[in-house]
C-alpha cells in the first residue's frame, strides 16, 4: 500500500454561521493524483486554503509528509485547566503560513490565474525558484552568489523545456494563449520543488481541445516531476480520465469517496452534484 501524504482529521473551518468545511477527513496516497469535486460553494476552495496555510482551522488537523502543519481543536482552550497524563496533547497548536507550507513541499496554483503579466515567461519562473529560496532562508538578506544564479537560471529554462514553454522563453505572461497561461501558472507551482501540488480548477475557461491537452500535461508532469497531485476541477471528463481517487463534497460534507466508476455510480452524487440521473 502507498503511503499517504496528505491527511486530514476532523478537518472543519467555520464562517461565522456558515460551515464550508464540515469534518473532512481525506487522505492522499503518495504518487497518485486525487480529485475533489461538488456543486459551487461545496467548500473546495475553503479546503485547499486550511490545507494550504491561507486560514487556521476552526478544528482538526492537516499531517503532511508525516508531521502535523496546521491544527486547532477546541479542546485546547481547556489547556490551562487540564494537568492529565496528556497533558502535551491538549497544549498542541500548530500554525504554519503559506510561505512555510510551501517550503515544506507543499505548491499549489488558484482558480483566477495569478502571473506577473508585464514579465516575461522566464522571469515568471525564475521570481517563484528566487522567492521558495528566500524563504528558506529564513529573512536573512544574504544574496546569491554568481554560481547559485547561474543554476537558478539554467534550472528555470529547464523546467520551462520540460513543461513545453521554452519557444515563449522571452514573451509577455499576458501575450501567451489562456491554456498556455494557464502552464505557466503550473510552472511557477513546479518551480518551487515540490511533492505534493494543488490544483485549484485547472481547467477553468479551457475549451475542450484544451482540456484534453491539461490532462496529458497533468499526467506528464506527474512522471517527470514524481509528484502526488490534488485538485479541484468541474470538468468531470478531465476528473473521470485521470483521477485515482475522487471525495465529493456538499456543503462542505463529504458525500461520496471513491475511483471514478464508484463515483458515477454514486446516487448521492448524481441526486447533489449533478442533480441528473446519470454522469
Ligand atoms: N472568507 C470567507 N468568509 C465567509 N464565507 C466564506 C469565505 N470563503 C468561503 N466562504 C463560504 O464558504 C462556502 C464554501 O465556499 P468555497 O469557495 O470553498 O466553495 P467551492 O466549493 O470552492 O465553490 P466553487 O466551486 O464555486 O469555487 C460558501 O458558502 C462561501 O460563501
Amino acid at each position: 500500500m502507498s503511503d499517504i501524504l496528505l491527511k486530514t482529521d476532523h478537518l472543519t473551518m467555520q464562517f461565522g454561521g456558515v460551515v464550508a468545511v464540515d469534518d473532512l477527513n481525506i487522505e492522499i496516497p503518495t504518487g497518485k493524483i486525487v480529485a475533489l469535486i461538488g456543486p459551487n460553494g461545496a467548500g473546495k476552495t475553503t479546503a485547499f486554503n486550511v490545507i494550504t496555510g491561507v486560514y487556521s482551522p476552526t478544528n482538526g488537523a492537516v499531517s503532511f509528509d508525516k508531521r502535523i502543519i496546521g491544527e486547532n481543536h477546541p479542546r485546547s482552550k481547556m489547556k490551562k485547566l487540564y494537568n492529565g497524563t496528556y497533558k502535551t496533547f491538549f497544549e498542541k497548536q500548530v500554525i504554519n503560513t503559506p510561505d512555510k507550507i510551501t517550503y515544506l513541499g507543499m505548491a499549489r496554483t488558484f482558480q483566477n490565474i495569478r502571473l506577473f503579466k508585464e514579465l516575461t515567461v522566464f522571469e515568471n519562473v525564475l521570481i517563484a525558484k528566487h522567492c521558495h529560496i528566500k524563504a528558506g532562508m529564513l529573512r536573512s538578506t544574504f544574496k546569491l552568489n554568481k554560481t547559485e544564479e547561474r543554476t537558478m537560471h539554467e534550472e528555470s529554462e529547464k523546467l520551462l523545456e520540460t513543461v513545453g514553454l521554452i519557444e515563449h522563453r522571452n514573451e509577455k505572461a499576458s501575450s501567451l494563449p489562456y491554456g498556455k497561461q494557464r502552464r505557466l501558472e503550473i510552472a511557477r507551482a513546479l518551480a518551487t520543488g515540490p511533492k505534493l501540488l494543488l490544483l485549484d480548477e485547472p481547467a477553468a475557461g479551457m475549451n475542450p481541445k484544451e482540456t484534453e491537452e491539461l490532462a496529458l500535461f497533468i499526467q506528464e508532469i506527474k512522471q517527470s516531476f514524481d509528484l502526488t497531485i490534488f485538485l479541484i476541477e468541474h470538468h468531470m471528463n478531465l476528473v473521470m480520465d485521470i483521477s485515482d481517487k475522487i471525495y465529493v463534497l456538499d456543503y462542505g460534507k463529504t458525500i461520496a469517496v471513491g475511483n471514478p466508476k464508484e463515483i458515477q455510480n454514486d446516487p448521492a452524487v448524481i441526486r447533489a452534484y449533478l442533480g441528473v440521473e446519470e454522469v
